[in-house]
């Protein structure tokens, strides 16, 4: 599948406003993960030419800090506008790369457009405090002002919307930011530089640097003492390495990390509208997302219901190429993480799992997982622990409240978790009980541009979207007048 003509796709990093290759003229070939076949090579960076990339945004921060937050919203609402304008050119840009069927990737690209939209507003509401003072002759005044330079590493799997909830919230602070987007996945960042600059977002203001030197150019932003702000959305392994390596300069740091989340089904729900839900939360990017239900636990007397209704359910999900109509699944994004999913089922197999569906790689296509249901599922097996990050559902039965709370909790991490039940008590037992930054209650879709996202535990800390999402890119200074 060919791209039409369109000027959205770039094969160089965006820094100061110029599209501009490394300083050796090197490349990477960004490829297909559906068919592996070559998309384009693209600039591939290294620590020299990230250091200019940082030094650009140093300089241009300085002036647009300057900016009203009335002249920030009104580029970041154009920027918005535009996005929405070519949804179909990045929806397709980003199948191309990442692999997600084209209705979700245009669904990524709005999603990710309504930060932009949602931020240009709340620029204008950054606001502070007077405080009464403590002494009659002071006075006491908040303010809030941008953090500086800010930099955003980027994962493969939302490679427009993770960069939007930075970027937005960054520029209507008055920051200015170099965003590292996954070697995977470059093209959807680039063509956000497109129409950045057709928007009018000043040089230098936003920069997007592409490289395969991952951990070299991971050195560079994190040891520049320029670097004010490190916000990062990708593994938990990853993000600690970054936290250490953020810690010599003292950098504000935002960490959106993995997920285990339970998906709990008590006697009381409503089974359809769960089997609906544990799709939604399931399915999305064929399983690739932080938030997608990993662990399913079901009451003994709703059991037999749920799992020989999830069962006709799934078994109808279309699974092939993104680019090609109906297809609900696409590829994993690379072989080891087919490998990976696959050795996940092996393991529950092998310790006494039973396979209700899929279970194995595609025929047609040895990227394609087909989706699957295990039963008979036990916690000494690896898909209790483990961020599957694939379209695989583990059925656990339960018998009491008390025994899923504490099953559903007994992980490092704490993302997103999911729950389906009617009966007021429980329902608010259960919601505060759990040990998760976001618990969605009868729904399997909790993601919204409106709504605080994060996590706590080892899945990271830090706020995106919502009231609270500009609060990372500021600071608040106290001022004490005598
Ligand atoms: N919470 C989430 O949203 C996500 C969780 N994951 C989890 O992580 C697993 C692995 O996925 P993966 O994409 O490799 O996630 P990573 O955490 O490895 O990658 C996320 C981003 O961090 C970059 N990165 C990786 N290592 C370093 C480093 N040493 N210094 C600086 N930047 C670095 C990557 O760059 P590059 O692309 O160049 O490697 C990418 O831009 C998944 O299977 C899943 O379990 C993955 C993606 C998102
Ligand atoms: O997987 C992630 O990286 C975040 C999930 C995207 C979202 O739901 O906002």
């Amino acid at each position: 599948m060919k791209l039409d003509n369109t000027t959205l796709l770039k094969n160089k990093c965006y820094v100061d406003g110029e599209w501009v290759s490394g300083h050796e003229g090197k490349t990477f070939d960004v490829t297909n993960p559906y068919d592996q076949s070559k998309i384009i090579a693209v600039a591939d960076f290294d620590a020299q030419d990230t250091d200019k990339a940082i030094l650009a945004a140093e300089k241009a921060q300085k002036e647009w800090k300057k900016t009203t937050a009335g002249e920030r919203s009104k580029i970041l609402r154009k920027w918005f506008d535009l996005m929405i304008e070519h949804k179909e050119e990045l929806g397709k840009i980003l199948t191309l790369e990442q692999g997600k069927p084209l209705p979700e990737a245009i669904g990524e690209i709005v999603y990710g457009a309504s930060f932009v939209e949602w931020f240009a507003e709340e620029a204008k509401r950054t606001y502070g405090d007077v405080i009464p003072g403590h002494q009659a002759d002071k006075r006491i005044v908040t303010i809030k002002q941008p953090v500086g330079v800010v930099v955003a590493i980027t994962p493969w799997n939302f490679p427009n919307a993770m960069i939007t909830r930075k970027v937005g919230p960054a520029l209507a602070a008055g920051c200015a930011i170099v965003v590292k987007p996954a070697k995977y996945t470059p093209l959807s960042a680039l063509a956000l530089g497109v129409l950045a600059e057709q928007a009018g977002v000043p040089k230098g203001v936003f920069n997007v640097i592409t490289s395969s030197r991952t951990s070299e150019i991971g050195k560079a932003l994190t040891e520049s003492s320029i670097v004010r702000k490190l916000s990062f959305t990708g593994s938990t392994a990853v993000g600690k390495q970054l936290i250490k390596a953020c810690a010599d300069t003292v950098k504000k740091v935002s960490m959106e990390l993995g997920g285990n989340a339970p998906f709990i089904v008590f006697e009381d729900a409503d089974v359809d509208k769960a089997v609906e839900g544990a799709i939604a939360s399931k399915y999305r990017n064929a399983g690739q997302t932080c938030v997608c239900s990993n662990r399913f636990f079901v009451h003994a007397r709703v059991y037999d219901e749920f799992t020989s209704k999830l069962k006709i359910a799934v078994s109808q999900l279309k699974v092939g190429n993104g680019m090609d109509e109906g297809v609900q699944i696409g590829p994993l994004i690379d072989q080891e993480a087919v490998n990976f999913v696959q050795n996940i089922v092996n393991d529950a197999t092998e310790k006494g799992a039973l396979i209700d569906l899929g279970g194995e790689v595609s025929k047609e296509n040895k990227q394609l997982y087909m989706p699957t249901i295990l039963s008979n599922v036990q916690k000494n097996m690896d898909v209790y622990t483990e961020e599957i990050f694939g379209p695989v559902i583990p059925i656990f039965r339960f018998e009491t409240e008390e025994e899923v709370v504490e099953m559903a909790n007994d992980t490092q991490y704490g993302l997103a978790a999911y729950f389906y039940g009617r009966d007021y008590q429980l329902v608010w037992r259960v919601a505060e009980a759990l040990e998760y930054g976001m618990v969605g209650i009868n729904t399997g879709m909790i993601s919204t541009t409106v709504a605080p996202f994060g996590g706590i535990k080892e899945s990271g800390f830090g706020k995106e979207g919502s009231k609270y999402g500009i609060d990372e890119y500021l600071e608040m200074k106290y001022m004490c007048f005598g």
